[in-house]
């Protein structure tokens, strides 16, 4: 996929686990891959999560719908597991090992990575990152350890430097207040709550989605390159 193609995909960019949902997984992806969802990340996390057959076979069932859709399906942080699954691509953190090492052991598979500066994104994708996730832009209360909240300054200081890799902003991200996060820079948003604990997730993934657009419009480098 080229880089063009993989911004698109960033636009809104789901991410949940069966903890997430107080309906079924599948339907709730299912329901915000119709509404406008754009790229699937399986991140099965938190107390009382699944484990061992049951959680792989949750990401088998998720799979195959993103398969129906046509959307990308990543794995969160477990390489075993997308190598298993011949997933799309594997999503990391700072904490999640050497990011060479994982760049080899994956080879033509998407890679993110998260990222909180300039020097973690520059060595990002100097070993061969995708695309990079910058967060958390607000606060959230789907994960505890996260770094410091950042609003948008890391995503202008990238912009401003020259890093034209896809970016998405993460954390505490909703219809309201997505355009932001795309009018600073980034190609997209990644989110969990606004989708899966929204009570009709197609809804909400299509307002996420105009809200993104909104915000790439008043995009000061994208009028330029219109
Ligand atoms: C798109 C995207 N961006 C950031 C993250 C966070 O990754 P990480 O810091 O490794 O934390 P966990 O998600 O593993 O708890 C992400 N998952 N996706
Ligand atoms: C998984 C994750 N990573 C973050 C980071 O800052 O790296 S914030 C976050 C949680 C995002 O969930 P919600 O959309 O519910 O706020
Ligand atoms: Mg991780």
């Amino acid at each position: 996929m080229n880089q063009y193609m993989l911004k698109e995909k960033m636009k809104v960019y789901f991410i949940m686990g069966s903890t997430n949902c107080s309906t079924d997984a599948e339907e709730v992806l299912e329901k915000a891959l119709k509404g406008g969802a754009t790229l699937f990340q399986f991140r099965e996390k938190g107390t009382g999560c699944l484990e061992g057959g049951s959680r792989t076979e949750l990401a088998m069932a998720l799979q195959k719908v993103c398969r129906r859709y046509n959307v990308p399906f990543i794995i969160n942080d477990d390489i075993q597991l997308m190598k298993h699954l011949d997933a799309d691509g594997l999503h990391v953190g700072q904490e999640d090992g050497d990011l060479a090492e994982i760049r080899k052991a994956i080879p033509g598979k998407l890679l993110g990575v998260s990222v909180h500066n300039l020097k973690e994104a520059r060595h990002a994708l100097e070993v061969g990152a995708d695309y990079l996730g910058v967060g958390p832009i607000y606060p959230t209360g789907t994960k505890t350890d996260t770094r410091p909240v950042m609003g948008y300054s890391v995503i202008r200081e990238l912009r401003e430097n020259g890093i034209d890799a896809p970016i998405v902003g993460i954390g505490g991200i909703s219809a309201s207040n997505a355009s932001g996060v795309t009018q600073a820079g980034a190609d997209g948003v990644a989110v969990i709550t606004a989708i899966s604990s929204h009570q009709e997730p197609d809804e909400a993934a299509y307002e996420l989605l105009k809200s993104v657009e909104k915000g790439k419009e008043s995009n000061p480098s994208n009028k330029i390159i219109k």
